[in-house]
């Protein structure tokens, strides 16, 4: 694979498409030789005018030349855009497939704005750099060559003064091109800096706002603003330099050929026509210079956005989640057992220190411990977020990095922390864990997790958008709308991170007698800060430092444990 920001790598965006563009590169040949000829036409009718012979033929030509490139530049203008469009629809697809597939340690170290800003900003650079931008440098080059070609058919000495100033072009370009690239690249960063700021301000308005930090946020928001201002000015003053010399180098070499060519014609060694057809090509020559200097610009523009580009797709994705339509694994409730698991994030102290304990099928078990203590890291080794960096996990006595993630993850429903419910509608929501579910298991979820009251009261009923991350709920709905939408999947195993934790005491009760009694049909593990959840538990785990301290009941561990009896005694596992 080409390294991200090469010429490669763009090269591989255009490759699939190479028979249109290979087309598109004839037709601009084409249209280029129709132009390259023409001079040649200039130079018969004059000729023929100094004989006074017949002009028709060539006029002819002529105008059959120019209804004929102009109609092929129609059309290749159309298949160079379609063709981009279908570029950048290739690159955003992949992105998206790719960034809702990385891995939960890669995504937690990346801002999600950034990420989001490589799908909606970078691919908008590569649009013309892997179709037009090619094919005008290709085209560029060669017509060049071409121009170069029938000036050597006129006059050799002519042609070397012509190289001679032409090659500060050459010079200038091979110097500021790469510029381009960098300039481009840092502007794009600074894009998914935006990106990255807004992601974080929008996402926690009412902090920002309370806080009184909008102007804070803006300014932080508005560094970046200016830093791909000044990013795109640099860029800009290159193109500039580019066009400047190229424009200048021509208009340069057209005053020397007709100064020099004036003393050949003088002299009797050229004839006017002949000088006439070479200063017309000097000046044919601006265009695929021209096409050179945009054409390499575009480039360099779309290899600062490929770099960017190609860096999702060297991160690492799941590539074991793919599991359209496989139901839910049924079966009897399995055992968890954790041999020796040993977890550590990257760059932190460890989580977890080697933990061993057991949770029988159909039963429920606590995690209870302080807060840092490895509750939730745990939660994040059963559905494979992370993996061990030593020991074992085994679920229904299969150790899981045997199976897939799918397979692992059909297994288990997971209400997180801060249980986010997803924008859509409380439907939507609900359906996202069992998108077969009816009506009726639905009505049994509501009423089990007492939502019911809330749907009637809401004049859309279950039709009613959330809002962003469920906003338009309240905390303890929120809480229940996930726990909702868990029961519904009918796992084998249930993972729930507090989830009662925002619950009033009468909810919340309810709750723990429905908790209770799903032990029946899956295995429920909860990580637990309140009594109420505690008390009913089969087994509790006291975890202390990312180790298990004490396993046992409620009673036993009163009696034995004394952090746990300390837990009990103070608000996090609140009153008796
Ligand atoms: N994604 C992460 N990257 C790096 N470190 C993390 C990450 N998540 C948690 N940690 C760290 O790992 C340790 C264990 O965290 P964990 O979330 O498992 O604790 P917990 O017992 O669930 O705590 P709480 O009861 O407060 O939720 C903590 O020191 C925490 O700072």
């Amino acid at each position: 694979m080409s390294a991200p920001g090469s010429f490669g790598a763009l090269l591989a965006y255009a490759k699939p498409h190479r028979k249109v563009l290979a087309a598109s590169l004839g037709i601009t040949l084409l249209a280029s030789a129709s132009g390259l000829i023409q001079p040649k036409f200039a130079q018969e009718i004059l000729g023929r005018l100094a004989l006074g012979t017949s002009v028709a033929g060539p006029i002819l030509i002529l105008a059959i030349l120019l209804v004929a490139g102009a109609l092929l530049t129609g059309l290749n203008a159309w298949l160079q855009q379609r063709t981009s469009e279908r570029v950048v629809r290739q690159v955003r697809r992949d992105l998206v497939f790719r960034l809702i597939r990385l891995r939960v340690p890669e995504l937690d170290q990346r801002p999600p704005g950034d990420l989001i800003a490589r799908v909606t900003s970078d691919s908008t650079l590569l649009k013309s750099a892997a179709t037009e931008g090619l094919i005008m440098s290709v085209n560029g080059v060669l017509t060049f060559i071409g121009a170069i070609v029938m000036m050597a058919t006129l006059h050799l000495g002519l042609l070397a003064i012509t190289f001679v100033v032409l090659l500060l072009v050459g010079v200038v370009m091979t110097i500021v091109l790469p510029r381009i690239k960098a300039a481009v690249a840092r502007a794009q960063d600074s894009v998914g800096v935006i990106g990255a700021m807004l992601d974080r301000t929008l996402g926690a308005t009412r902090t920002v706002k309370a806080n009184g930090a909008e102007a804070r946020e803006t300014a932080a928001a508005q560094e970046a603003v200016e830093d791909a201002y000044q990013a795109g000015l640099v860029g800009a003053r290159y193109s500039a330099i580019v066009s400047m010399v190229g424009g200048a180098s021509i208009q340069t070499a057209f005053l020397v050929v007709l100064g020099v060519g004036g003393v050949f014609v003088a002299n009797g060694s050229m004839a006017v026509s002949e000088l006439i057809a070479f200063l017309l090509y000097v000046f044919f020559l601006a265009s695929p210079i021209a096409s050179l200097v945009t054409g390499t610009s575009m480039l360099q523009q779309g290899l600062g956005a490929v770099g960017r580009i190609g860096e999702v797709a060297g991160m690492p994705i799941e590539e074991d989640v793919e599991a359209p339509g496989v139901p839910l694994v049924a079966g009897p409730p399995p055992a968890i057992e954790l041999r020796g698991v040993e977890f550590a994030y990257p760059g932190r102290a460890p989580a977890l220190n080697g933990i061993s304990f057991s949770i029988p099928g159909g039963t429920q078990t606590a995690l209870v411990g302080l807060s840092g203590a490895g509750k939730t890291t745990l939660f994040s080794l059963l559905q494979r977020f992370y993996e061990p960096s030593a020991g074992t996990v085994l679920i229904g006595g299969v150790d899981i990095s045997t199976l897939s993630r799918a397979e692992v993850r059909r297994r288990i429903a997971y209400v997180e922390q801060d249980a986010p419910a997803m924008a859509g509608t409380i439907r939507a929501n609900l359906l996202y864990s069992a998108p077969e579910a009816s009506a009726d298991q639905i009505a049994e979820a509501l009423r089990v997790t007492r939502l019911d009251g809330l749907i009637t009261r809401l004049a859309d009923g279950l039709d009613t958008p959330v809002g962003p991350r469920g906003v338009t709920l309240s905390g303890g709905e929120r809480q229940r709308l996930a726990i909702a939408r868990a029961l519904l999947r009918r796992p084998q195993v249930l993972l729930l991170d507090e989830a009662t934790a925002q619950l009033d005491a009468r909810n919340e009760q309810a709750l723990s007698e429905v908790v209770t009694g799903l032990a029946a049909h899956c295995t429920v593990v909860l990580i637990a800060h309140r009594l109420s959840t505690v008390i009913e538990a089969d087994q509790i785990v006291v975890l202390e430092h990312g180790n298990v301290r004490a396993v046992g009941t409620h009673r036993s561990l009163v009696d034995d444990d004394e952090l746990y009896r300390e837990l009990a005694a103070t608000q996090l596992l609140a009153a008796e």
